[in-house]
């Protein structure tokens, strides 16, 4: 079994190339000539890597003539929320038009992968409170350009596989954290800054945004678990929640993490952090999925922010 991951650089994909080899499928991912292959460098002799800039329609056309995979994890896209408001068209043409090559690939080398198209929770956009947790039946109301170019994402997998009968799975995954975790997203910006205290690289204080907002945080590792799993036993066309249904506030990541230092540290917002409109509330149903699949999450939110700090403290050593 052959399995491509798309973005495999990221932090999903380094989680999800560890799993997949120990499961003993073959995996490929594609990188640009500018990846830094810092997460993935302890699998690289056990995978192969493939230079493969998502934009360039004949360069994808001929990466898939060449790796011509069971399985497609397409992870690849522009994925921190605010620089979707600071470069809009970069991430919509990014994330459209990557996708849109894979998937014309796909179809016109006649291949029959089951391929998984990676969306997002932030397509639910603006919930109301009476939605939570919500379902896949729920309006989408996005209010940042990634949200709506994850939709462009999702909807363009409906598509394929409605016109082309192409084995699609889109899943709407609700935030996930855990070792790796990019220093720009909430919960490894707040443990990298508590890890840096720690050290003396920095004074004790530390910077927030908007701690308000409540997210449905689940560990990537029970994520890539649950991306396999989709492949397996989900219905191609169809479109399924990965949550655990438990919302926290930002403010509770805040005071989780703090628990865990070993310092004393004081608390201040940054306004360079607030977002032009940020959601207020995300949180998941994923009976579906769970219907389907039987997964659950295993790793506690605790434990997945622990890893992180952990991370963080070996990372600056
Ligand atoms: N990044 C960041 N967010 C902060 C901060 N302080 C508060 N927040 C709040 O923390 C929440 C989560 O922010 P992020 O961790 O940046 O994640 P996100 O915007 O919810 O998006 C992530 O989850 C989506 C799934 O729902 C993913 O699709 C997306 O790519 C990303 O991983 C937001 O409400 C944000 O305003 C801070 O210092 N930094």
């Amino acid at each position: 079994m052959k399995a491509l991951i798309t973005g495999i650089t990221g932090f999903v994909g380094s989680h999800l190339a560890e799993h997949l080899l120990s499961q003993g499928i073959e995996v490929t991912g594609t990188i640009r000539s500018h990846s830094s292959l810092r997460h993935i460098r302890h699998l690289l002799p056990d995978m192969r890597l493939y230079e493969c800039e998502l934009m360039d329609p004949d360069a994808v056309e001929r990466m898939m003539t060449e790796v011509r995979p069971d399985l497609i994890f397409h992870l690849a896209a522009q994925s921190y929320v605010p620089l979707s408001w600071e470069s809009p068209a970069e991430t919509l043409t990014n994330n459209i038009m990557g996708q849109i090559h894979l998937l014309e690939a796909i179809r016109k080398l006649d291949l029959t992968p089951k391929v998984l198209i990676a969306c997002s929770s932030e397509e639910y956009g603006q919930v109301q409170e009476d939605e939570v947790p919500v379902t896949e039946m729920n309006p989408l109301r996005p209010i940042s350009p990634y949200a709506v170019s994850k939709i462009a994402q999702d909807y363009l997998g409906y598509q394929y596989y409605k016109t082309y009968n192409l084995h699609i799975v889109r899943t709407r995954t609700f935030n996930h954290s855990g070792p790796r975790r990019g220093e720009q997203f909430v919960t490894s910006n707040f443990a990298k800054q508590i890890a840096e205290i720690e050290k003396g690289f920095k004074p004790p204080v530390l910077y927030v945004g908007n701690l308000d907002a409540t997210r449905d945080f689940m560990d990537v590792r029970d994520v890539v678990r649950a991306y396999r799993m989709a492949l397996d036993y989900c219905q191609p066309g169809e479109i399924y929640n990965i949550a655990s249904g438990q919302g926290r506030e930002v403010r509770e990541v805040l005071q989780v993490l703090l628990g865990f230092s070993t310092v004393d540290i004081t608390v201040e917002e940054d306004k360079t952090r607030l977002r032009p409109s940020d959601v207020k509330v995300l949180v998941g149903d994923y009976t579906k999925f769970y219907r389907q699949t039987g997964w659950t999450p295993e790793i506690s939110f605790e434990q997945s922010l622990n890893d992180l700090l952990n991370y963080w403290r070996h990372e600056l050593a």
